[in-house]
């Protein structure tokens, strides 16, 4: 045996003599079970995949920090916040949504942006994508979306039919949709992107004072879109174009950053704000609501496995500190359960026990135990009930959350009839050049080229009413009458 290498072990530490030949009975006989060495390889191998996520299910990751750069403790009292230049690990994971593990990047779809922060009071993860809004306001309908932008259950093949027919059932739909078609949902890689928290999140301070609250975090590298032929090309000439693209530039000293901005709206001004703040699918105008500056996040080493970190890391919005509480947002409230639980699905009970997940920098104390693959010390000897006479952990007051006032009778309310048209409509007149809209208009018609007739003059009405102009344009770019949709 070469010097200074180590010897080959089974999983549980016996030595290996050949990993070359199974063992046999004889030179020609059959191979024999009680060889460790091969059952134990095999038996691992079988169970290598553990089920992909069910959406953002392509991703990279990569570790860093967050330094905070203004003080915000006006407005929250989380820790990880209280002090500027106080630093925080993180790790990040940027994702596309509907294409599977092996899917190509550079597919039209928002991006995932998510990050947890390893803070001293647990861990608080921020799971956004590169969009300001979602194309839908209400959990309940999440599924059914998602299944539209999955796989045809008869075909198995991606259908965007299927998106377009739940669409346009869905108004509320094209603000998202306005910039999913637009080049920025194409983006260059993952470094040129920005990150929103889409959602209103509430921010609370030591007083108790609150503040609705969005994320902005801005890319430092500067936006970079691709055209549509560009991402077609590049799906071929190279599927993983964004995870290669943020691993290398990490790999060679060139760490992204990304600044973040947030907007603060004092809880009672929601009351009378001229839409309801908690809807996902609307922005808060910055004229309104300015942008202020929090802090810097930068990125700058690789994980060592990615199985290990970046495919065993599990963000959940559940997952907060003091000071960072949900809204109201019936998405974010429908969010709250379905992570934790598709982590228990995906990674079993103990998901927070994988070292790419355990709140390492807090003091975690509880009185839960047990269950598969527990890989800690379990709490040792400590008691396992609550009330004790034992000194074991209890609760601690000064840590409830605000106590907001609901009124109302239970029921399956809807949203009223909010003005769903305004923002995408001056996304489209006011903010994107003549250019801009040119590629939003084709890169539109091209997605609806197999559209059926009847979905597509559905489609066309909203655009149109939206705004005259963009549904014209799509009626001549996907060969449908506008004029004669204006008038239904
Ligand atoms: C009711 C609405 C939603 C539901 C039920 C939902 C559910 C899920 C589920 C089950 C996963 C897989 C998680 C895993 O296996 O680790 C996931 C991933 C993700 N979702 Fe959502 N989602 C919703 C809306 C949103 C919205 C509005 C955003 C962004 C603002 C978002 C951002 C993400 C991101 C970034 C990931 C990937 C996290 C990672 O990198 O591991 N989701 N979602």
């Amino acid at each position: 045996m070469e010097k200074n290498r180590k010897t080959l072990t089974t999983s549980s530490g016996m030595p290996i003599d050949n990993n070359q030949f199974s063992q046999t009975a004889g030179a020609k006989g059959p191979v024999l079970i009680q060889d460790f060495a091969l059952v134990d390889k095999l038996a691992k191998f079988d169970r290598e995949r553990i089920p992909e996520r069910v959406v953002h299910a392509k991703g990279a990751g990569a570790h860093g920090y967050f330094q905070v750069t203004n003080d915000v403790t006006k407005y929250t009292k989380a820790d990880f916040l209280s002090e500027v230049g106080k630093q925080t690990p993180l790790f990040t994971r940027f994702s596309t949504v509907a294409g599977e593990r092996g899917y190509a990047d550079t597919d039209r779809d928002p991006r995932g942006f998510a990050i947890k922060f390893y803070t001293e009071e647990g861990n608080y993860d921020m799971v956004g994508n590169n969009t300001p809004v979602f194309f839908i306001r209400d959990p309940i309908k999440f599924p059914d979306f998602i299944h539209t932008q999955k796989r045809d259950p008869k075909t198995g093949l991606r259908s965007s039919q299927a998106g377009w027919d739940f669409w346009v059932h869905q108004p509320e739909a094209f603000h998202q949709l306005t910039i999913l078609f637009s080049n920025r949902g194409t983006p260059d890689g993952y470094r040129h992107m920005n990150g929103y928290s889409s959602h209103a999140y509430k921010w609370v301070n030591a007083d108790g004072d609150e503040h609705y609250v969005q994320y902005h975090f801005k890319t430092d590298q500067g936006i970079k879109n691709f055209t549509s032929e560009e991402a077609t090309k590049m799906k071929s000439e190279n599927p993983d174009y964004a995870t290669e693209d943020l691993y290398n530039a990490i790999d060679n000293g060139n760490p992204p950053s990304w600044t973040l901005y947030v907007q603060l709206m004092p809880v009672a001004d929601a009351e009378t704000y001229k839409f309801d703040v908690t809807d996902i699918t609307k922005v808060w105008p910055h004229s309104d609501y300015p942008l202020i500056e929090v802090g810097k996040m930068v990125l700058n080493r690789n994980p060592d496995n990615y199985f290990a970190e970046t495919e065993q890391s599990a963000f959940a919005p559940t997952h907060t500190v003091p000071g960072i509480e949900p809204s109201n947002d019936r998405m974010l409230q429908g969010r709250l359960f379905s992570y934790p639980d598709t982590h228990r699905h995906r990674l079993g009970a103990n998901y927070d026990q994988i070292p790419i997940n355990c709140p390492y920098r807090a003091r975690t104390a509880h009185y839960q135990r047990d269950g598969p693959l527990t890989s800690t010390s379990n709490f040792g000897g400590l008691p396992n009930y609550e009330p004790n006479t034992l000194g074991g952990p209890v609760a601690d007051p000064k840590a409830a959350w605000s106590t907001p006032k609901v009124t109302g009778k239970v029921g399956r309310h809807d949203f009223g009839t909010p003005d769903d048209f305004v923002q995408p409509r001056a996304l489209y007149k006011n903010v994107m050049t003549e250019e801009d809209r040119e590629h939003l208009i084709k890169n539109t018609a091209e997605h609806m080229a197999g559209v059926t007739k009847e979905v597509k003059e559905k489609a066309v009405k909203i655009y149109w009413q939206i705004d005259p102009d963009y549904g014209e344009r799509i009626a001549k770019a996907v060969g449908v009458d506008a004029p004669k949709m204006a008038k239904m």
